[in-house]
């Protein structure tokens, strides 16, 4: 067991809801939008994803188009929750802020968007089983933002990353879909979702040190620092020790081990959605490739994969997605 049992909690009652029909908590009647309406709704998801996330944009355009509509909704929604806390306006961020947008997610889940980006979530969620509760931890993962900024262990960084992003890897399943051939059970392969969110977390964390540290964030393990003999200092000072690049070697070697995890899950799912879910996987953990070409120097530079590389990717995620459901674990 590679995640840490509360978390891991979360993953069983989702796989539990899913199994028993109960992901949509008050199923209430498909509400009716114009087409031409929706059309536009999802075109704006698409261009804010183009805008903000080139790694994710790639992949989804991988996927079949139901799908990829669907990933653009969820996208803008986590991007939209995420800016609450991190965004211009997140002076004004307040648990009254967070609590609203909670009621809002619940009129999104119950056909009554605010907006027409909330509009092209609502229409998803009733195309795709998704469960509310992967969304309403998400916001928890904000709450544990804006209340902290320093994290003692890994123990308790592990449970920031799911609510954050282990649960975008859980929304994710049910729009992918699983093979119906799959040999695997589905809290298997909800887990292997969970660790891919995990591991681009922790990377996104790797990568961003410098500018986290900028905001008086430093999403590092305390204990892990101390044992290499480093400190908050050393991360607001940005000078590469050698220290630092040992710490550094350690942390990736773990983003790794989640994607490894991931590897599992991602040939489990309905064939169409393997190949983009490898090319974010591969993608995603380039980044860690990234820093270590730069010397672990994390604190003065942002790690970046180039457009030439991420293409390059394609043909092996193709490969890597050829491989049918089966229990062998690479
Ligand atoms: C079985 C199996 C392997 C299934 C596949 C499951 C799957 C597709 C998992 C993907 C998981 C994933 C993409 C997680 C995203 C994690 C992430 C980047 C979270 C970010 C959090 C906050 O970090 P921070 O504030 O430090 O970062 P910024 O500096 O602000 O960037 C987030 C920002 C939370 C919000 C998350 C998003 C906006 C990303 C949402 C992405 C998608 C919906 C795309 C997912 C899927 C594909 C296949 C492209
Ligand atoms: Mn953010």
């Amino acid at each position: 067991m590679h995640g840490i049992p509360f978390a891991d909690l979360h993953v069983q009652e989702i796989v539990e809801r899913q199994s028993k029909n109960l992901a949509r908590e008050d199923p209430c009647e498909k509400p009716q939008f114009h087409p031409k309406f929706l059309a536009e709704a999802y075109e704006r998801c698409r261009d804010i994803c183009a805008e903000y996330a080139k790694t994710f944009y790639l992949g989804t355009l991988l996927m079949t188009k139901e799908r990829q509509k669907a990933i653009w909704a969820i996208y803008v929604w986590c991007r939209r929750t995420d800016e609450l806390v991190d965004g211009p306006n997140a002076g004004h961020m307040s648990s009254t802020v967070l609590n609203g947008w909670e009621d809002r997610l619940q009129d999104i889940f119950n056909g009554r968007p605010y907006d027409m980006l909330d509009a092209a979530l609502t229409d998803t969620v009733f195309k795709f089983p998704l469960d509310i509760k992967s969304f309403r931890d998400m916001i928890e993962g904000m709450r544990m933002d804006t209340g902290k900024c320093r994290y003692k262990n890994f123990q308790e960084l592990y449970l920031y990353c799911y609510y954050v992003a282990g649960t975008v890897g859980l929304m994710s399943v049910p729009v992918m879909g699983i093979a119906p051939e799959s040999p695997v059970s589905p809290q298997t392969i909800y887990n292997a979702a969970l660790y891919l969110g995990i591991g681009n977390q922790l990377t996104n964390i790797l990568r961003d040190v410098g500018e986290d540290a900028s905001r008086g964030r430093v999403y590092l393990p305390q204990d892990e620092l101390a044992q290499f003999g480093l400190c908050d200092e050393d991360v607001f000072t940005r000078k590469v020790t050698d220290r630092w690049r040992e710490f550094m070697k350690e942390q990736i070697t773990r983003a790794r081990l989640y994607f490894n995890l991931a590897e599992v899950g991602a040939s489990q799912l309905d064939k169409a959605s393997r190949w983009p879910v490898w090319t974010s996987l591969l993608l995603y953990r380039k980044i860690l490739d990234a820093i270590e070409d730069n010397d672990y120097d994390n604190l003065t530079k942002r790690a970046y994969v180039g457009r030439t590389k991420k293409l390059l990717m394609l043909p092996l995620a193709y490969t890597r997605s050829l491989s049918a459901p089966s229990l062998i674990l690479n």
